[in-house]
């Protein structure tokens, strides 16, 4: 028997929305965030908005038409199973969206969009009751913030109790699930299923940063959680821990509301992952140096990479344990991990704040010949004296701004001559881990 080749299928979906030209909510936060979340997503655009961050400025509808045909583009080609809606911006559209859905038998995450966070409508008055009569009965979970919970339902919703009463008048509208997000709450999230009449807090505490397509995100990554097969529970779970993460990683954009970023986790994954390899290696340069030993101070030496942008010692990556000095050799105590040094990352963190560029640091001993040889390698050198430290302030942090401040920038070189119980030690600095343990190896190499 000849067998199948084993082929990995990437769950297919779709978001049935608008395009924001700022770049923050609508098909692109729903493209991203389907990217992010490993599926492929496919889109129909129903409106075209000239938006930006401090609102929508004008909105450029297409025909229903122009809706379907996109639709059936991808549905006559591709196996999709699970779909969202956004901005549907008129009856028309979305008649012609519950027309498609029926058809292709899309199971449908409603985002029953009204108005943009800084401003403007995106659901025509007339339309909202096409919405709740022609499309809502054909959606499997519908994820309305408090004040669109509030209009299909009847009742103003301002507190968690309201959210309750909401969600059981909306699921009486023909929906199994319903999700009242507590983004203009509480933070905490509100899942009712309709089958079994049970209610799920998920829980959550505000946290700083731009929320613009906080909804669209949130909505779509329930959309990919469904379709990889998440139970509904677990999808709104992720989901909230995803669009938090998002907003947390929100970059500042333009004057207005900052678009949340929901690739951000992923990319400072890879950063992670790089500056472990990279790390890695120039560990293992100094470990196979013959020389390198010869530099090695005596509370040990260690070499540190941060990522892009690091803020804390926790994003600033270290040999835990250190380098030590075992016979005529340099080794490492432990693997290289993120937060396995304060010392080496104040040097960093303090570096990079003056050159984002400057990410990397190691610390080597101290003596005149190894001055002389940074010399003769036409280093730049520059130092601190811990004799002039202010009190309470972190040696590391500044004695290395220090030594900036008189070099005019980043040097490749700070030493200081060591005090009371401290022993004098000289830092070598680059943008790369592999940068300075090459330095420091042709450094160990000089001293010969
Ligand atoms: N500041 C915040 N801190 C934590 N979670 C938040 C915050 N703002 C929104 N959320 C979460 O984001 C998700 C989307 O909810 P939200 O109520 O903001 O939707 P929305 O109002 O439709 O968004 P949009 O800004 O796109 O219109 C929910 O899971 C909500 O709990
Ligand atoms: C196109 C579009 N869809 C949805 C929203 C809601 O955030 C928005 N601001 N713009």
């Amino acid at each position: 028997m000849t067998e199948k080749p084993l082929t990995v299928k990437i769950p297919i979906v779709m978001t049935i929305a608008g395009s924001d030209s700022g770049g923050g909510a609508g098909i692109a936060a729903d493209l991203k965030t389907f990217a992010a979340l490993g599926v492929h997503g496919t889109c129909a655009i129903t409106s075209i908005t000239a938006q930006n961050t401090t609102g929508v400025l004008e909105a450029f509808d297409l025909t229903p038409a122009a809706v379907a045909s996109q639709i059936e583009a991808v549905c006559a080609d591709m196996d999709v199973k699970w779909a969202k809606t956004g901005m549907l911006a008129s009856s028309e559209i979305v008649r012609e969206v519950a027309k498609d859905v029926r058809k292709h038998g899309l199971s449908l995450v409603i985002d029953p969009v009204m108005a943009a966070e800084a401003g403007g409508d995106l659901l025509r008055k007339e339309a909202i009751s096409v919405l709740i009569e022609e499309l809502l009965p054909f959606c499997k979970v519908i994820t309305p913030n408090a004040s669109e919970a509030g209009v299909l339902a009847g009742i103003e919703v301002k507190t968690p109790k309201d959210a309750k009463i909401a969600a059981r008048k909306i699921a009486g509208l023909g929906v199994e699930t319903v999700i009242v997000t507590g983004g203009h709450l509480d933070a905490t999230d509100l899942l009712y299923e309709a089958v079994s009449d049970t209610f799920t807090r998920i829980p959550g505490t505000f946290v700083k940063g731009g929320t613009h397509g906080s909804g669209c995100t949130y909505s779509a990554a329930m959309t990919a959680f469904l379709a990889c097969g998440k139970s509904m529970e677990v999808a709104a779970r992720e989901s909230k821990k995803f669009v938090v993460e998002a907003i947390l990683k929100s970059l500042p954009a333009g004057r207005g509301v900052n678009p949340v970023n929901p690739l951000g986790a992923t990319l400072e994954k890879k950063e992670r992952y790089l500056v472990l390899r990279n790390l890695k290696d120039a560990v293992l340069l100094i470990e196979e140096s013959p020389d390198f030993s010869k530099l090695i101070p005596e509370v040990g030496c260690n070499i540190g990479m941060a990522i892009p942008g690091a803020k804390s010692y926790e994003e600033v990556a270290a040999v835990e344990g250190r380098i030590v000095k075992y016979r005529i050799r340099a080794v490492p105590v432990g693997c290289v991990e993120f937060g396995a040094s304060k010392h080496v990352s104040s040097i960093i963190l303090s570096a990079l704040r003056q050159n984002p560029e400057i990410r990397a640091a190691i610390n080597v001993k101290y003596s005149e010949k190894v001055l002389a040889a940074c010399r003769e390698m036409k280093l730049g050198i520059s130092s601190f004296d811990r004799a002039e430290e202010p009190e309470n302030a972190s040696t590391m942090d500044w004695g290395t701004a220090e030594a900036i401040k008189k070099y005019g920038s980043v040097p490749k070189v700070i030493y200081d001559r060591g005090g009371t119980g401290k022993e004098p030690m000289i830092r070598l600095l680059g943008t790369n881990a592999i940068e300075v343990a090459k330095l420091a190896v042709e450094l160990a190499e000089k001293l010969q």
